[in-house]
């Protein structure tokens, strides 16, 4: 029998890392060869940046197909995010969990609140850039937002911070190495819990409590 795969939601202001640090995980763990693991990818209203491909980053969507998938009720949870709608798919979710794949969710606090509610079992990772200034810095350097978009992104930083003690744990991602490793920690222990370890090694404790 597949172990399901555990869900993990990652929010953070625009800039402060999530996807650096999802990606380096998944390298990391794919270079180890553990249990899989994948990012969600979500559905977007918004226009593809540079160097983003439909399908690997996001699937890009116009605002009307988009709102034929929410009356489809297609959305796991889906949200309106800088005046653009970005939304998880539900089969697509339940289809990786079901093959023992852990997922993980960058989403928006809206979208944790939701996701929380349907499925109280999802571990909740806030990341918190180490100031406001290092936050603008990075929003600047990865140059894909003009400096209207910056201005608009740091607006919504306050209100994304403003949530962090909602999340089970929280990452400030200073050093980039130290955060993959407390990422890392944080997965390890959810997979070490008793009620996974149980399912996962299921022969063991059967054999270690037989008469034979
Ligand atoms: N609720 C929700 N939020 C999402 C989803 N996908 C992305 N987001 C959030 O939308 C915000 C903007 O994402 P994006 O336009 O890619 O900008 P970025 O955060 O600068 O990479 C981020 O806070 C994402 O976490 C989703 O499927 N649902
Ligand atoms: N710990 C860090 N120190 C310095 N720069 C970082 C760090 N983490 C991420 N960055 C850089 O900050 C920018 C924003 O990171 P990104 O992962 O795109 O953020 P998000 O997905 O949260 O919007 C990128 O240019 C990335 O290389």
């Amino acid at each position: 029998m597949t172990v399901p795969g555990n869900l993990f939601i990652l929010s953070a202001p625009s800039g402060a890392g999530k996807s650096s640090l999802i990606k380096a995980l998944l390298s990391q763990e794919n270079s180890v060869a553990t249990r899989p693991m994948q990012v969600s990818v979500s559905h977007t209203t918004r226009a593809p940046r540079p160097g983003e491909n439909n399908g690997e980053h996001y699937h890009f969507v116009s605002v009307n197909e988009f709102k034929k998938q929410i009356s489809k009720n297609a959305f796991y949870e889906y949200a309106e995010v800088f005046d653009n709608y970005y939304g998880t798919s539900e089969v697509a979710i339940d289809a990786q969990l079901a093959q023992g794949i852990d997922v993980f969710l960058d989403i928006d606090w809206q979208g944790a609140q939701q996701v929380r509610m349907k499925k109280p079992s999802v571990t909740t990772i806030f990341i918190s850039p180490p100031s406001k200034q290092e936050l603008e810095k990075r929003l600047r350097n990865r140059g894909q937002d003009s400096e209207e978009v910056i201005a608009s992104r740091m607006a919504q930083a306050q209100a994304e911070c403003s949530h962090y003690q909602e999340f089970d744990y929280i990452i400030v991602n200073d050093n980039f190495e130290q955060a993959v490793s407390e990422l890392n920690a944080i997965v390890l222990n959810q997979r070490l819990k008793c009620r996974q370890q149980a399912q996962t090694h299921a022969q063991l404790f059967a054999e270690l409590l037989s008469d034979a």
